[in-house]
């Protein structure tokens, strides 16, 4: 309902219950109508589900159609006859007990296609195993069996089914569903005889001929196949087969039996008729036997056995109970057959879904005997109908801890009274009638009801009514107002039909046939009971009793069957028969007892769960019971005190209005709270995103870690190998080259030349800072320091331009009076080792100068130059001695030049002296100034410096390259 709740406006309500007007007939039409035109063939009147019949194919019955339904809330869905199918099942599966759907309908109504529906949801549910296929394929296939004998054309059906059909399916819940079947094929209706259908294989049978009416809605030849196919796989043997044919082809042929009269006025047949001749050779009985069965009576008299004739009238009566009962016990022999085929030999407790297909409420022009029963039968079931549900109700709401309310409907007790009633009931009286020996009549049995129930509110005939009324009756007429409406029978044929004599000569015929069907039917052992036989109301009656027994154990569904007119035609809905079928099928009725209480009863979860956000309060989640939520939800709502009762578990509305208005509510809470959701979702999309890409780069960062991780371990691990080898070469560095030390030297190799090339010398001056040299490379580095002081030497030379030799002679020397001879760079030392700027000598013809930056700081005459000392180490060191007799001399000159040998030699030359050189070791002395004297001492190191040692002298350390 929760879901009609919405679709209500759209296509009329889908649920009686809630339309407000539920008393209203017109009302009730408008909806069926509305939804009929959309093709919404399925309204609930609560769980009682009506069915109009579409006449054309709805796509509503597909497997997906079936998986929708299955284990969905009733509710919850657009009514569907899968929907209740579906809910049978599962509330017998819930309280494990038994149940029995209900499905009734007038003639072309649309019951045997529901029903049909209904085991094939059944079959499909079904789990599926080899046992349980074979079993189901059985189940389905005893369906086109039942039709094939049991059905026939008539004008209201193509394919109408002439018996009333229960059948028991029943569920073993280990396998979770087991259909097994099939008890009881009903009474045959006896408006009309059933129809064969020309066949392949019915020429042999002789009936082609026959005057066959012609459905252009069924296809015989498909439908030939699937009978054989059917029969088959029920186990039927080809002789069973071949008698059942027999046996429905001699039925034809005798219905057409023709007889004669004979000069004393007694019916007689002809030998050469050719149907009795048929009927004699299809049953294997012979002519003469069939001939006196057809036109005599045998009356047993004492010991004497006396043949009396028939009367053309008799012999007719005597020829179709004949055909009745051959075709009724065979019918019966073959329902017993499917049983057998389909009975479940285990016996553990299984609980069962009967189905029960009958024809409804029958009301034609002229009513009958026939009519009679069934509208007897269909009052027994609204009386079944009435307990079940109002006990069920009283049951509810004493469970509720409800106070029960009593409900205002109309009990149809009376009238089953009135017909079933011991001694003084109609069927009573019927019988009476019938055995009463002597002149009875329908008549008298008319006149019998009008003196025994004349007084009866529901029943009244021409001689009883009242002057209006008697106008609509005939003499021979008797009225009974059924719950549903008023029918009028008509009397004539009543004590035929109840008597339907089979005359005990004609079992005995039968008794004579080779037919092995035929023989079971008509056994040898039946007990010629002189007793009458019960009457066929009183039969009808007994299993009536007996079919309420059965469903009163059982748990009621019921689907009415709508038809929407006469002609069989889609889209058409004729208002006047739908209304009178709506009437007798009482749907007015058990709307109003549905209604008497509650139109809205939930339990408190499913209610607060639909409309908790209505109420701040329970809203988004109620933390208290449903019930609680329930109250305070509808407080907050504003629900007047009358309007609903709280039971122990479940809130009960008793106006639709009242919950329409909550709903509506709902509906446009909702739509905030899906903009309200969305955006939470969408939050939550988001955020899980976000989370994805967390943890995905958290996997990233991991990988990326541990590969870093191994790398790093990778070059530890190489760089201790590396290490390793280096400190094995470096210990074997002085031994001969080998796999332990050539790369160690290699790399010392390399290394010291890409140090020396970036540390190499800038000028001339700077010879001595050439870098010291590992012992492998000794040798090499001798070598390449002489070729780099060579060329750097020639590179100075290269590059000092006459300009700068003239600039430096003309800017550094006073006057004309010097003569440039040549430049040579030096540093000149005093006694501390203080290394002053660089500075040039100039040897002159008369002089040398130490030049400093273009101006002259000491001008030594060569005259008073006494020599030259240098030592004998690679220092550079040349001290000049000069005459200190002058107090204005400064005294003797410690200088450092790099070009040493060519200033020694310049100076030689200047002065003409050859042994003016001298070169001492160790330490020399010279004059600090007049008077003053100091040494400087020379020695070799690891490191050149000058400094003034502790003794006071000025120590020149030099290293040695040259050794
Ligand atoms: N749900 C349906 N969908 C389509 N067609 C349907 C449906 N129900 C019934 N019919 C059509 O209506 C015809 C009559 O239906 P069905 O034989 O079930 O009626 P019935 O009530 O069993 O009649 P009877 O009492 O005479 O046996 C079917 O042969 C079928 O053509």
């Amino acid at each position: 309902m929760e879901a009609s709740l919405t679709a209500r406006d759209r296509v009329g309500i889908q649920d009686f219950v809630l339309l407000d007007a539920y008393t209203s007939e017109s009302a009730f039409l408008d909806n069926l109508r509305k939804r009929f035109h959309e093709n919404l063939i399925y309204t609930y009147i609560g769980t009682l589900l009506v069915s109009m019949n579409p006449y054309k194919e709805l796509e509503i019955y597909s497997k997906k159609q079936m998986d929708t339904y299955m284990g969905v809330n009733f509710f919850e869905l657009p009514p569907h006859i899968y929907a209740l199918a579906d809910n049978v099942f599962r509330t017998m599966q819930s309280e494990f007990n038994n149940h029995f759907i209900l499905i009734s309908g007038e003639s072309g109504a649309g019951k045997t296609e529901a029903s049909k529906k209904i085991l094939q949801f059944y079959a499909v549910s079904c789990p599926s195993t080899k046992l349980l296929n074979n079993v189901r394929d059985r189940l389905l296939l005893s369906n086109p069996v039942l039709e094939a004998f049991g059905n026939g054309k008539t004008l209201k059906n193509d394919n109408s089914s002439r018996f009333g059909k229960y059948m028991d399916i029943q569920f073993d819940h280990q396998v979770e569903k087991l259909p097994h079947l099939l008890s009881a094929g009903g009474g045959r209706r006896g408006r009309s005889a059933p129809l064969a259908r020309p066949g392949e294989k019915l020429p042999a049978l002789q009936i082609l001929s026959g005057n066959c009416a012609k459905v252009s809605s069924i296809n015989d030849k498909s439908d030939w196949k699937m009978l054989r196919k059917a029969l088959s796989v029920i186990e039927f043997s080809e002789s069973d087969i071949e008698h059942l044919f027999g046996i429905i082809a001699s039925v034809l042929h005798l219905g057409n039996i023709k007889f004669g009269v004979d000069v004393r006025g007694y019916a007689s047949l002809n030998n050469n008729n050719k149907e009795m001749h048929w009927v004699s050779k299809l049953l294997g009985i012979p002519m003469q036997v069939l001939q006196q069965g057809l036109t005599h009576r045998k009356i047993e008299a004492k010991a004497d056995e006396v043949f009396t004739p028939f009367s053309e009238e008799h012999a007719i009566y005597a020829r179709d109970a004949l055909a009745k009962a051959i075709y009724g016990r065979t019918f019966n022999w073959l329902v017993n057959k499917i049983n057998e085929s389909l009975v479940n030999k285990d016996s553990s407790r299984k609980t069962v879904i009967g189905l029960l297909d009958i024809y409804g409420f029958e009301v034609f022009s002229v009513n009958s005997f026939e009519q009679f029963c069934i509208n007897y039968c269909n009052e027994k079931l609204q009386q079944l109908f009435i307990e079940l549900t109002l006990k069920s109700e009283q049951e509810e709401y004493e469970m509720e801890g409800i106070e029960w309310e009593p409900v205002p409907y109309f009990n149809n007790k009376i009238i089953c009274d009135l017909v079933e009633e011991k001694h003084r009931g109609i069927i009573s009286l019927l019988d009476e009638e019938c055995l009463l020996p002597g002149e009875a009549s329908d008549l008298t049995f008319l006149e019998k009801m009008e003196e025994k129930i004349g007084g009866h509110h529901h029943f009244v005939t021409h001689k009883l009514a009242d002057q209006k009324t008697r106008k609509t009756l005939q003499r021979g007429d008797f009225r009974l107002l059924h719950y549903a409406g008023e029918v009028t029978y008509c009397v004539v044929g009543f004590l035929d039909k109840n008597n339907d004599l089979l005359y005990q000569n004609g079992k005995e015929v039968m008794r004579q046939s080779k037919n092995a069907i035929i023989q079971h039917c008509f056994p040898s052992t039946e007990p010629d009971s002189k007793k009458r036989p019960e009457t066929v109301v009183t039969q009808f009656k007994t299993s009536l009793v007996g079919l309420a027994e059965i469903l009163m154990s059982k748990q009621p569904w019921y689907v009415r069957c709508i038809k929407p007119n006469e002609a069989k035609q889609p889209g058409r809905f004729d208002d006047v028969l739908v209304r009178h079928q709506v009437k007798y099928l009482g749907l007015m009725e058990h709307l109003r007892v549905r209604r008497a209480g509650f139109a809205y009863r939930r339990k408190y979860e499913i209610f607060l769960q639909r409309y908790k956000p209505l109420c701040p309060d329970t809203w988004p989640n109620w933390k208290g019971t449903a019930a609680e939520g329930v109250q305070r939800l509808i407080k907050h709502l504003g629900y007047k005190p009358h309007e609903y009762k709280l039971g122990r578990t479940k809130i009960f509305i008793r106006h639709p209005r009242t919950l329409f208005a909550t709903e509506e509510a709902f509906q446009v809470c909702k739509h905030k709270l899906a903009t309200r959701i969305q955006a939470n979702y969408k939050g939550y999309r988001v955020k899980e995103d976000y989370q994805k890409q967390k943890d995905a780069a958290t996997k990233i960062e991991n990988c990326w870690r541990g590969l870093m991780a191994r790398k790093e371990r990778e070059r530890r691990a190489w760089a201790v190998k590396v290490i390793k080898k280096f400190i094995k070469g470096f210990i074997t560095r002085n031994q001969p080259s080998c796999v332990d030390n050539s790369e160690y030297l290699a790399y010392v190799r390399q290394n010291y030349l890409t140090r020396l090339k970036e540390n190499l010398p800038k000028t001339i001056l700077e010879k001595d800072s050439w870098l010291i040299p590992p012992p492998i490379m000794q040798e090499a580095s001798q070598l390449l320091k002489k070729l780099y002081v060579r060329h750097t030497v020639r590179k100075y030379i290269q590059g000092i331009t006459p300009q700068r030799k003239a600039q430096v002679l003309l800017t550094h020397i006073n006057n004309n009076t010097l003569r440039y001879i040549c430049g040579v760079p030096v540093v000149k030392y005093d006694r501390n080792g203080f290394r002053p700027r660089l500075r040039q000598l100039i040897f002159t013809q008369e002089a040398a100068y130490l030049v400093e930056e273009a101006k002259i700081k000491q001008r030594i005459d060569y005259s008073s130059l006494k020599g030259v000392s240098v030592s004998n180490l690679s220092d550079n060191f040349l001290i000049l001695h000069v005459t200190c007799d002058d107090n204005k001399q400064k005294g003797d000159l410690v200088l450092q030049c790099d070009y040493l040998f060519e200033a020694l030699t310049k100076l030689c030359g200047i002065t003409n002296k050859q042994n003016y050189v001298n070169v001492v070791q160790g330490s020399v002395r010279y004059d600090i100034r007049p008077g003053r004297e100091g040494f400087v001492d020379f020695k070799s190191g690891q490191e050149s410096m000058v400094y003034r040692a502790k003794n006071g002298h000025l120590m020149v350390v030099s290293v040695e390259f040259f050794k």
